[in-house]
């Protein structure tokens, strides 16, 4: 398996904080993953992120890209940034431009595209993210899960080749969610290297194919989710979530996991849910 992003034993402490925010962080995403990265409030999973592309720099340890240590020079970052998307878990601390059509150009123009290109690439991109009707609109007058597609295009225009996500889901209704789950597949079938932070445990059993687990800093768990999730107790441990799938797989009859049919009335098998404590 060919890893396009590692960290290896990376310290960061904030500036006057004590306790450092990464503490010998280790990890890697796989090329063409979809990655998720858990763990609870505080334990560094945005702190990572703004170490992938290069806002902050580690004290210590290493960051490698394809195998090639990150370099800091202002042309290096910045060619970095458009290989690298970072979506943040606010849309407010990344739309800086004041109409969808505005802030989605920004990145391009920034990166020195002609015009003509710009023009044509922001057009693709406002049809493939359904905002077109949206292009003009003061940004402030938008919803949250408007300015949350606005600001995964602004990323997905300068074809990244991974893309990072801050708890994308956090605060959506059940429609955006699905609407940007369905983004987030397409642009993986093209070939994207996706990973996205997040505390719902169901989404990262349905949707994740590599699970990395975070605690105080560091990683505790990582592999394929049927590794991670088979760490019952450890996920426990760190007040994570079994996901109600594959809780309710493990207490399925052994007959039933084999093909034996489950009952067909739903008050039987709402009964049984219940005298076998799933969901609690
Ligand atoms: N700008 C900052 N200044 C000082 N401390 C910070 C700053 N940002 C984060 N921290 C601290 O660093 C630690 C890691 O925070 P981080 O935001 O990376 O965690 P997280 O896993 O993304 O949390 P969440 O799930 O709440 O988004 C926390 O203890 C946090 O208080």
């Amino acid at each position: 398996m060919s890893m396009l992003l590692e960290a290896q034993d990376m310290m960061y402490t904030y500036p006057s904080t004590d306790r450092p925010a990464l503490n010998g962080l280790s990890l890697a995403i796989p090329t063409g993953s979809k990655t998720a990265i858990c763990g609870h409030n505080g334990c560094g999973k945005s702190t990572f992120f703004l170490h992938s592309n290069g806002i902050l720099r580690p004290q210590s340890g290493r960051l490698q890209w394809k195998g090639t240590d990150y370099s800091y020079r202002k042309a290096d970052i910045h060619a970095l940034r458009q290989r690298i998307g970072l979506v943040f878990q606010d849309p407010e601390q990344q739309l800086i431009l004041n109409t969808p059509y505005e802030d989605i150009s920004y990145g391009l123009r920034n990166a020195g595209f002609p015009e003509e290109e710009i023009r044509r690439r922001v057009e693709q991109m406002l049809v493939r993210m359904g905002l077109t009707h949206l292009a003009d609109q003061p940004i402030h007058h938008l919803s949250l899960g408007q300015k949350k597609r606005i600001t995964l295009a602004g990323i997905l225009v300068l074809e990244p080749e991974l893309i990072l996500l801050d708890e994308p889901t956090a605060y959506l209704d059940p429609k955006s969610e699905v609407q940007l789950l369905e983004q987030l597949d397409r642009i993986h079938a093209q070939g994207v290297t996706i990973a996205m932070s997040t505390h719902d445990m169901n989404l990262v059993y349905t949707w994740a194919d590599w699970v990395i687990v975070m605690d105080q800093g560091r990683v505790v768990l990582s592999g394929t989710p049927l590794d991670v999730f088979q760490q019952t107790d450890t996920l426990m441990t760190l007040g994570l979530r079994i996901p109600m799938l594959y809780d309710l797989w493990l207490a399925l009859p052994e007959s039933w996991r084999n093909g034996a049919a489950p009952p067909r009335d739903m008050e039987a098998f709402k009964a049984w849910v219940s005298t076998h404590h799933i969901l609690q």
